[in-house]
């Protein structure tokens, strides 16, 4: 028998897995009806002839800025094809092509235009998509997707863009950016705001029972009928929505939780399921952050981890004592105790620990610590990282000293 006959035979809850993923986009939006008419009427003048104005759009993470563009956008399309308009879309994500001399090049070879996609200089390639969409007549919707990792860097290449079309006789280009920085507004020039914002739409999070509706829809194609318990889809949508009313996060959840009950051979998904798929989440979550913390961050975390097995609670000071014992064993010279009392204000903020400042009475104050994570969940974690690989050997003799409160090293 080959060992893939009984994986394949088990009963499968997913009908289309593909559907839950980031890649996916759905035929239909709910509750983005009113954003969707926004910008088709913003965008009309193309199927007419004329040149609409350079369109603004934000709104947090996961409220369906990209999925509602691009569904517009290709209504567009079509529309301009039944139409016979030379009209395209140029869909740019600005957090990979991230110069503007990459997103001029992207947007003249679309056009038909044999620029590399380095060495020229950038007012050449500039020329060079006057000169595609003047040859083909072609007015061109350009959507900027993540445009603040852009404009950090490109701000001149951009208000150029914006100001192309009174460079274009024959053709025109209309920019549609996108981003979830809402405080870019502030630090982009006046200027290129303007220029760049002349119409915006702006995404609210969804509540709890919007995502309910998304949820719903998508989940009637990811999975067989009647797998998912009841309240399954009522938990996700609402620990999304506590988490400022991310779609993303409600779809991933859902994901999550599906893919747990199937490796539990679970013909259903389950509540309990989610409440395992919330916590995998936090944890892959405080993995990712720890692996591009600077090395201090990590002894330091990895003393608090050897302290917190059998003490939950912890101070500035005894974290310190632990953490120049440890840098001893890796080789590293420790930093001030007032540095590592930043580090600790950073990982706070980070999440991976939560920090009180308690009165000591005529001792002052100090601070009391508690990690939010596993600590050997945590330590496994840092110990992916070369240097701190050698604490490994000394785990034993540290946690006992960590944990008589011998401190005195
Ligand atoms: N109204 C909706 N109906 C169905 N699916 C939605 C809806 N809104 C968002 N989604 C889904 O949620 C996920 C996130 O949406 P999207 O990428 O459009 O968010 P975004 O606002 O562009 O986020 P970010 O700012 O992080 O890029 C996608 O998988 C998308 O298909």
């Amino acid at each position: 028998m080959n060992i893939f006959d009984n994986i394949l035979s088990s009963a499968t809850i997913f009908k289309n897995r593909d559907v839950l993923r980031h890649s996916y986009t759905p035929e239909k939006l709910p509750h983005r009806e009113e954003q969707i008419n926004q910008l088709a009427l913003l965008l009309s003048p193309m199927l007419r002839g004329g040149t609409p104005s350079n369109i603004f759009i934000y709104g947090k993470t996961g409220t369906g800025k990209t999925a509602t563009v691009l569904f517009v956008a290709r209504q567009l399309e079509e529309a301009s094809r039944k139409a016979k308009l030379n009209v395209a879309v140029h869909y740019i994500n600005c957090e990979i092509v991230d110069t503007a001399y990459r997103v001029l090049a992207s947007l003249a070879r679309k056009f038909g235009s044999n620029v590399p996609m380095t060495g020229w200089p950038t007012d050449q390639v500039y020329e060079e998509v006057k000169k595609a969409l003047e040859r083909r007549g072609t007015r061109v919707v350009v959507i900027l997707d993540e445009i603040d990792k852009l404009v950090k860097k490109a701000e001149e290449a951009l208000y150029g863009l914006t100001r192309i079309n009174s460079e274009l006789e024959n053709s025109s280009i209309c920019i549609v950016g996108i981003s979830n920085n809402l405080k870019f507004k502030e630090y982009l020039d006046a200027r290129i705001l303007s220029s760049l914002s002349e119409e915006e739409i702006v995404f609210p999070p969804y509540n709890a029972e919007q995502l309910e509706d998304i949820l719903q829809q998508r989940a009637k194609l990811a999975f067989e009928d009647g797998v998912l318990e009841d309240g399954v889809i009522q938990l996700c949508a609402a620990i999304a929505a506590q988490e400022h009313g991310d779609a993303r996060k409600a779809l991933d959840l859902l994901r999550v939780s599906a893919e747990i009950a199937e490796r539990e051979r679970d013909s259903m998904v389950r509540v309990e399921h989610v409440k395992k798929a919330v916590r995998k989440i936090e944890t892959d979550y405080m993995i990712e952050t720890v692996r591009t913390l600077p090395v201090h961050s990590k002894i330091l975390l990895y003393s608090m981890s050897l302290i917190s097995e059998n003490s939950p609670k912890f101070t500035t000071g005894e974290v310190y004592c632990v953490y120049k014992k440890l840098c001893g064993k890796v080789g590293v010279d420790p930093l001030t105790q007032r540095r590592i009392s930043d580090l600790i204000s950073e990982l706070d903020m980070l999440g991976i620990l939560n920090s009180v400042v308690i009165s000591k009475g005529r001792y002052g104050r100090t601070r009391e610590m508690k990690l939010e994570a596993d600590e050997k969940v945590l330590r496994k974690a840092l110990e992916e990282d070369y240097r701190l690989q050698n604490l490994r050997k000394f785990e034993g003799e540290l946690k006992k000293l960590a944990n008589l409160n011998l401190f005195q090293f």
